[in-house]
């Protein structure tokens, strides 16, 4: 049990840059930021992404994974995008992150520093997608590892499932931001994701934020959805 706020996330995952603003503003009242990712980013582009976005906090989510150099030098094209989040991917070991650490430092004023999440393992994957990669360990146990070296790069925070967040706390405290997506409310389809917990626990279980898309995106009407889960969420 924590008394840490947990906030929300919207995820626009659309091509459709009308319907990304519909849902923004659908939105609004009951999130705390929107994520734009690779579906739209590809379909519309960097500007559009920044409009949609408006005045809302911007998780941008290329969940960036390069040799060093080309990470770097991606964020630095990102900077004007002035986003809240930033997210790459642990598995490109230390010196990947390293580099983007520095990059987020070298690109961003101090006082507009994107929080730099490493997504640990994804949490459309099981231990049996795991294993299909060469990682005979259990996700909780790639996530903590992958977690750990995160952090120990220079990741502000990482991108795991509700399921590690106590192993995660374990190992490295308060300080990693712990950002949750695989979030399903009691009785929405999990779709194509594994590692899945309602608001509600995870919540409970500390998440700082949890990101939720199809939930709301899908929903006959989705600023209700949204209001339902952050009324979870104030429990
Ligand atoms: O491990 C991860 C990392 C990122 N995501 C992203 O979160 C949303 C979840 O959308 P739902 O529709 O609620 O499943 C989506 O944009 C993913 O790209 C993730 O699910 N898991």
């Amino acid at each position: 049990m924590t008394a840490r706020r947990t906030r929300l996330i919207v995820a626009l995952d659309t091509k459709d840059t009308a319907q990304a603003r519909a849902w923004r503003a659908q939105t609004a009242a009951s999130t705390d930021a929107v994520k734009l990712g690779l579906e739209f980013t590809y379909a519309r582009g960097l500007d559009a992404v920044r409009d949609v976005a408006g005045d809302r906090p911007l998780f941008l989510d290329l969940k960036l994974h390069d040799i060093p150099n080309t990470v770097a030098s991606a964020i630095g094209s990102l900077a004007a995008m002035r986003p809240a989040m930033l997210t790459i991917h642990a598995a490109g070991g230390h010196a990947m992150i390293a580099a983007a650490r520095a990059a987020v430092d070298d690109a961003f004023p101090v006082d507009a520093r994107p929080i730099l999440l490493a997504v640990t393992v994804l949490t459309s994957m099981d231990a049996e997608a795991l294993r299909e990669t060469g990682v005979s360990d259990t996700p909780r146990g790639q996530v903590v590892r992958l977690g750990a070296l995160a952090m120990a790069a220079g990741a502000d925070g990482l991108v795991c499932s509700s399921h590690e967040i106590a192993p995660l706390r374990d190992r490295l405290g308060d300080r990693p931001v712990l950002v949750v997506p695989g979030i399903r409310p009691a009785g929405a389809a999990a779709g194509d994701q594994k590692r899945i917990m309602t608001p509600a626990e995870a919540r409970r279980a500390g998440a700082d934020w949890i990101v939720v898309g199809r939930p709301i995106t899908t929903a006959a009407d989705p600023a209700a959805a949204a209001a339902a889960i952050a009324a979870e969420l104030a429990g």
